[in-house]
C-alpha cells in the first residue's frame, strides 16, 4: 500500500495541485496559502445590471459577468487562471483580489431570467430567491442579493422572516446608477457587499448601500436622487465600510437557536397597507377591510394616533379585528414608535390593534405575510407572534438591563492600573480580555464564569487572537451541556479560526460524538473541500482500525465510500490491511444508508474479504 501523504487543506492550494501544477509562484497576490471564502450572488435585476434601450433604462440579460470580468477591482483573471477557478467552479464564477485579511472572496454569479425592476416583484420571486438560497446554503459562506433599489426593503424585510435560523450573512444591494457606466455607485455597492459576505459570519438578513451595512427588516428607500438612498431610522448601521470595515458587534442579531436554517417560503397575499388622511371615509376603510383581507398595517399619525372624535371609523376597524383581521398599528413618521400616550392612541387599541412599535410598514407587511402564512397557528398565536420582535425588527425594553462595564471589578481593577478611565479605552480592554477569558472558561466547563462575562456586556460569539471562539474550545473538550449553552447565547456554528476550522472540525477531531450530533442539528456542515478530502481522512482511520473515529466522520456528514487521495476506500484499505472489524462495521453503515445496489456490492466484497486466507 502507498503511504498516506497529508491533505492539502486549502482549496486553492488543492486547485493548483490537482489541475494546474505546471504553475509554481512565489508572488504574494497570488500566493496559494490565502484562504477562500465562497459567495453566491444571486443577480435577480435593478438598475445596477440596466442599460438605456429607447432612451429608458431597463435590466440587460447575460451581460453582468462578461462586464465585471473586465473590473479589476471585482476580478482578478491572473489569479483565476493559475487556479483553474472555471475548470473547478464553472464561468460564472470570478475572485476579488486579494483582501488585506490574506483572504481570496470567490464568487458564483447566479443570474435569474428574466432580469427584473423591482417594482416588478412580487411574493413568487421572494419565494424563488429563498429557495435558491436553502438549496445552495451549505456550499457558501455568504450571499449577496442583486436587486433593484424600489422595491429593496420589502425584498429585505421578508427573507429577513423566511429564513428561520439563519447562521450566514445574507446581503441585497444594487445602484442607482448602472455598473457600467463611468461614475457609478454599483461597484462599490458590489464590492462592499462581497467583503463583508466573504469575511464576517453576520447572521442576518442585511442590506448593504453606500458604504453602511444595515439591517435588512429596518430600513427604508428614502432618496431617489442620492447615492445614499436608503435608511434605517430606528436602528444604527450593523457595519460601515470606511477607513477599515467596522462591525458593531452588539448590535448584530443572533439567531439563539439549536435547529437547523430554513426557509419558510409560504406567504399570504391577503395583506395591505392603509394610510390614514384627515378626511379617509369609513367606506374607504370598510372596503380595504372586506374579505379575504386578513392583515392590514394602519400607518397612523404620530405615535400611533388615529381621530378619536370618528366613531365610524374606529368602528368599522374594531368590527374587522372581531371577524379575525389582524392590524397592526405603524406610524407615518420615518423614526420612532406608537405608543399609548394619547387619548387618540388609546382608541385604536381599545379597537383590538395590534402596537407595532418602532417597525417599518415595510417589516410589519412582510411579517404580517409570513406569520398568516403558517396554518398550524390559531389566531391568538399570530397576534402573538406580531407582537414579539422575530428577527430584530422591532425595539424592545432591555429586560434586566446589562450591567454597565464599569460595574466590572475586574475591568475596573485592569482599568486603573492602567490608568484608563474613558469608555473607548475600557470597552477596547473589554473586547482584548473578554474573548480568552470565556475560552477558558468554556475550557473548563463553566457555564457560571461565562453567564457573568455575558452580564459585564461581553460578546460570547468573539474569538480570541487565533479565531478560536468559545464554541470551538468547548467542541475540542466535549462539554455538551456548554455547547448548548453558547448555541442559544448567538454562538454561530460556523465561525472559523485562523486555520479555517469550524466547531465541528474541532468535535469530529475530539470525537465528541454527542456534540457532533448537536452541531449538525445545529446545521453545521463541512464545507465542500472538506468533504472532498474527507475520503484520506477515512482511509488513515479504516488503515488504524479506528472504529469510533469512521462513525464520527460519518455522522458529521462525510461520505464513507469517499475514495482517498490516491483512489482506494476506506473499505478497501481495510480490507488490505486486514482490519475485518473494520469492513464490517463498514459495510454496516453503508448498507444501513445505501441503496440496495450499493448494499449488494459491498456484501460481496465482505464476503470475499472473510473467505480470503488470513496473511
Ligand atoms: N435603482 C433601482 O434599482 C431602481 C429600479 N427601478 C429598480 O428598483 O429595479
Amino acid at each position: 500500500m502507498e503511504p498516506f501523504c497529508p491533505t492539502h487543506r486549502h482549496p486553492s492550494r488543492r486547485r493548483k495541485l490537482s489541475s494546474c501544477n505546471s504553475v509554481e509562484t512565489t508572488d504574494p497576490v497570488t500566493s496559494p496559502t490565502a484562504a477562500e471564502a465562497r459567495v453566491l450572488v444571486i443577480n435577480t435585476g435593478g438598475t445596477i445590471g440596466m442599460t438605456l434601450h429607447d432612451d429608458v433604462l431597463a435590466p440587460k440579460a447575460n451581460a453582468f459577468v462578461k462586464g465585471l470580468r473586465k473590473l479589476p477591482i471585482l476580478h482578478d483573471e491572473v489569479y483565476a487562471q493559475q487556479t483553474c477557478l472555471y475548470e473547478y467552479y464553472g464561468e460564472n464564477t470570478l475572485v476579488l483580489p486579494i483582501v488585506y485579511t490574506n483572504k481570496r472572496i470567490v464568487y458564483t454569479i447566479l443570474e435569474y431570467s428574466p432580469l427584473l425592476d423591482s417594482s416588478n416583484m412580487t411574493t413568487d420571486d421572494w419565494g424563488r430567491i429563498g429557495k435558491d438560497i436553502e438549496k445552495n446554503y451549505e456550499n457558501y459562506d455568504g450571499f449577496v442579493i442583486l436587486h433593484g433599489t424600489d422595491t429593496m426593503a420589502y425584498t429585505a424585510s421578508a427573507l429577513s422572516f423566511m429564513c428561520e435560523h439563519l447562521g450566514k450573512p445574507i446581503i441585497l444591494t444594487g445602484s442607482q446608477v448602472p455598473i457600467y457606466e463611468m461614475r457609478n455607485d454599483g461597484r462599490d455597492n458590489l464590492l462592499g457587499a462581497l467583503l463583508i459576505a466573504g469575511q464576517f459570519v453576520i447572521p442576518e438578513v442585511c442590506l448593504y448601500f453606500y458604504n453602511k451595512l444595515y439591517r435588512g427588516n429596518r430600513v427604508t428607500k428614502v432618496d431617489t436622487g442620492s447615492f445614499n438612498a436608503f435608511s434605517s431610522p430606528n436602528l444604527a448601521p450593523l457595519a460601515t465600510a470606511e477607513v477599515d470595515i467596522t462591525i458593531n458587534w452588539d448590535t448584530v442579531w443572533r439567531a439563539n437557536t439549536t435547529t437547523k436554517f430554513q426557509v419558510s417560503t409560504e406567504l399570504n397575499r391577503n395583506v395591505g397597507l392603509l394610510r390614514l388622511f384627515p378626511g379617509i371615509t369609513s367606506s374607504t376603510v370598510r372596503a380595504f377591510l372586506q374579505p379575504p383581507m386578513q392583515g392590514v398595517v394602519l400607518e397612523t399619525y404620530g405615535s400611533g394616533n388615529a381621530p378619536d372624535n370618528r366613531p365610524d371609523l374606529l368602528e368599522e376597524l374594531k368590527k374587522a379585528t372581531d371577524s379575525g383581521v389582524i392590524i397592526i398599528n405603524c406610524t407615518q413618521c420615518l423614526r420612532g414608535t406608537v405608543s399609548a400616550s394619547y387619548a387618540t392612541g388609546k382608541v385604536l387599541m381599545d379597537a383590538g390593534l395590534i402596537a407595532g412599535g418602532d417597525m417599518t410598514p415595510e417589516a410589519a407587511l412582510s411579517k404580517l405575510s409570513y406569520v398568516l402564512a403558517k396554518e398550524d397557528l390559531k389566531l391568538d398565536a399570530r397576534k402573538k407572534m406580531m407582537a414579539q420582535n422575530l428577527r430584530g425588527e422591532m425595539s424592545t425594553d432591555l429586560v434586566g438591563a446589562k450591567l454597565c462595564l464599569s460595574d466590572s471589578r475586574f475591568i475596573q481593577v485592569i482599568a486603573k492600573s492602567l490608568s484608563i478611565s474613558c469608555k473607548e479605552e475600557l470597552e477596547a480592554i473589554r473586547d482584548a480580555l473578554t474573548p480568552p477569558l470565556a475560552c477558558a472558561a468554556a475550557k473548563i466547563g463553566d457555564i457560571e464564569a461565562l453567564e457573568a462575562l455575558k452580564e459585564m456586556g461581553s460578546n460570547l460569539c468573539l474569538g480570541d487572537y487565533d479565531g478560536r471562539t468559545p464554541l470551538h474550545i468547548a467542541a475540542c473538550e466535549g462539554h455538551l451541556k456548554l455547547v448548548k449553552y453558547l448555541l442559544s447565547h448567538g454562538a454561530s456554528v460556523y465561525a472559523k479560526d485562523r486555520y479555517g476550522d469550524t466547531p465541528l472540525c474541532n468535535a469530529v477531531r475530539f470525537k465528541h460524538k454527542e456534540v457532533v450530533k448537536l452541531l449538525r442539528k445545529t446545521g453545521a456542515h463541512f464545507s465542500r473541500e472538506e468533504l472532498e478530502e474527507a475520503g484520506t481522512e477515512l482511509c488513515s482511520l479504516a488503515a488504524s482500525g479506528d472504529l469510533d473515529g469512521l462513525e464520527i466522520w460519518s455522522i458529521a456528514g462525510a461520505d464513507l465510500n469517499k475514495p482517498g487521495y490516491d483512489g482506494q476506500t476506506a473499505i478497501q484499505v481495510a480490507q488490505a490491511v486486514g482490519k475485518k472489524e473494520v469492513v464490517a462495521f463498514l459495510v454496516h453503515c453503508m448498507s444501513n444508508k445505501a441503496k440496495v445496489t450499493t448494499a449488494f456490492h459491498f456484501a460481496a466484497l465482505y464476503l470475499s474479504f472473510s473467505s480470503a486466507k488470513p496473511q
